[in-house]
């Protein structure tokens, strides 16, 4: 399995719970705006602790509360492309690139500098400031952050929802590219059904939170 998740979340005073086990590729999250995609991607990500269950990730447990396991987000070798991208804003685009780079280990690193920059198509952004760069252009140096970071699996969360409708296509041809050449694990939150229809090998419906606490 790649993603084996029973947990629930406590945010506010709402309660989720999820339960699913994932085979290999891209797996959707779908569901609609509040129903607690985002926040499933920060538990496995190690950002929000579950009130009760388990996370594994291709084998490895990241949480289980009756074992008392929860790594820490930074040995979970996550690669996070979030909602809103988060890229340091006072660095340039390499020093985005290589911020996680520089974080592993040489034998860890599994994507060459030059590979990447050729996948994403971002070689001449090099120099940029983050506050210059387009949406696309934006969505591309953060998934090439994350995977420069030599991550064991991927969370992209709306990757297409600041990106121009022209700039659509290109941007889902590099995630398909992504889920075929890298065999990552991928976790993928999106509210479009013709999207997830594309691109998922696996969609797991969210449904709104039903319980309050
Ligand atoms: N930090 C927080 N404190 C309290 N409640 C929160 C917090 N973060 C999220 N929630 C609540 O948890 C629920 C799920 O939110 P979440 O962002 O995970 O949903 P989502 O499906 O990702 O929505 P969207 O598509 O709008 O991002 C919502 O009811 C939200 O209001």
């Amino acid at each position: 399995m790649s993603f084996d998740i029973a947990v629930t979340l406590q945010r506010g005073h709402v309660r989720m719970t999820y339960e699913f086990a994932a085979g290999p590729g891209l797996t959707a999250l779908f569901g609609p705006s509040g129903a607690g995609k985002t926040s499933l991607l920060d538990a496995v990500a190690g950002l929000v602790r579950p009130i009760e269950g388990r996370i594994a990730v291709s084998g490895a447990t990241l949480f289980d509360r009756a074992q008392r396991i929860n790594l820490r987000p930074e040995k979970r070798r996550c690669g996070y492309v979030f909602q809103d991208l988060r890229l340091f804003p006072h660095r340039c685009v390499r020093d985005n690139l290589l911020f996680g780079w520089k974080r592993v280990s040489p034998d860890e690193r599994w994507l060459g500098i030059d590979v990447a920059l050729n996948l994403l198509g971002i070689g001449h952004l090099l120099d940029r400031m983050p506050a210059t760069l387009s949406g696309g252009e934006a969505q591309r140096v953060a998934i090439g952050r994350a995977l420069l970071s030599a991550p064991r699996f991927l969370l992209m969360d709306e990757p297409l929802a600041s990106v121009d409708a022209d700039r659509r296509e290109e941007i889902l041809r590099l995630i398909e590219r992504i889920r075929d050449e890298l065999s990552l694990p991928i976790l993928y939150v999106s509210h479009d059904r013709a999207e997830v229809e594309r691109l998922a090998q696996q969609i797991i419906p969210v449904e709104p939170a039903h319980s309050a606490a």
